[in-house]
């Protein structure tokens, strides 16, 4: 009795946030001290047992992690993504948004033009002053060029359903389904299957898409590592990508742009495709709060 308790060590800050409702933990660490291993990530995003999300963003500078070091000289921040169940992806393109409003956020960068390291290398990125009344700035990010490697043949089916489906990579795998309609899917709780065998060794990002007008489509996403979400960023990209080309629109062919409208679940992004094959998407980014963990739970997650 009357003995001195054990220093406890402090809580761990973070925020939370989300573009087109794909949320995410945001951990700033800028110095590169923590060690989040899968583990500690999937406990952070369980919606249960955890502050909840379809991922985490920490936020360290390029220099202090060794993924990013060699970017140090093209970005100061480093965007380290791992999926809900702790994997990592080469990108993320909602989150690439959320981490550059963080960065506006915390007072780290001011809104217009800046760069970000990420594992798909560095992405440009445009924030926009708010709106009059206050509304955050769109974001617009330079999600570089679309690969759409092949091989013809590929399918993604769900149950009994089978859909013909596009390979397209954004820094990340995507099969991209067209669908007569965005419940053929049904409740998505597990991952659909594809084929050939083996053609995503590392899993693939699934979509499936309707068209709603000229240059206008829906779709719905099942992510690797996350589940179903309300919208993924690589995976609007992708979906307009694969329609313009199914449309007959290729921007290196006719030196025109591309534009396509997606709506997701969870809000609308624009996707725009240049002649040198960049594709640019623009849309919503914003914080929605913050807060420490408990210390006990930090312990957990870091021991
Ligand atoms: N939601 C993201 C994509 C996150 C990565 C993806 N689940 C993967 O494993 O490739 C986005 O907005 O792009």
């Amino acid at each position: 009795m009357g003995g001195v308790s054990a220093p406890t060590a402090p809580g761990l800050p973070f925020l939370k946030g989300h573009g087109t409702q794909n949320d995410f933990v945001i951990v700033p660490d800028p110095d590169g001290r923590l060690d989040l291993g899968p583990a500690a990530v999937a406990r952070l995003c369980d919606r249960r047992a955890g502050i909840g999300g379809d991922g985490m963003l920490r936020v360290v500078r390029s220099a202090a992690d060794p993924a990013a070091a060699h970017l140090a000289d093209r970005a100061e921040w480093f965007m380290d993504y791992r999926n809900s169940d702790g994997s990592i992806a080469e990108m993320c393109g909602n989150g690439v948004r959320v981490f550059a409003r963080y960065l506006v956020h915390a007072g780290l960068v001011k809104p217009g033009p800046l760069t970000i390291a990420t594992r798909a290398g560095v992405r440009a990125v445009r924030i926009a002053e708010d709106g009059p009344d206050g509304t955050p700035g769109e974001v617009t990010v330079d999600m570089g060029r679309a690969l759409l490697p092949g091989p013809d043949g590929i399918e993604v089916a769900v149950g009994e359903r089978i859909w013909p489906a596009r390979n397209v990579n954004m820094g990340n795998p995507h099969a991209v389904a067209f669908v007569d309609g965005l419940d053929e899917a049904g409740d998505l709780y597990t991952a659909p299957r594809t084929s050939p065998e083996g053609v995503y060794p590392e899993g693939v990002n699934v979509e499936f898409v309707v068209d709603r007008g000229p240059r206008h489509v829906a779709m719905r996403v099942f992510e690797r590592g996350s589940g179903e979400t309300r919208s993924c960023g690589t995976g609007a990209c992708a979906v307009a990508v694969a329609a313009a080309r199914r449309d007959g629109l290729d921007p290196a062919s006719t030196g025109q742009s591309v534009t396509y409208t997606v709506d997701l679940p969870g809000g609308r992004l624009v996707i725009e495709e240049f002649p040198d094959g960049r594709v640019e998407m623009t849309g919503p980014a914003e914080i929605v709060a913050s807060g420490t963990l408990d210390p006990d739970f930090t312990a957990a997650l870091t021991a």
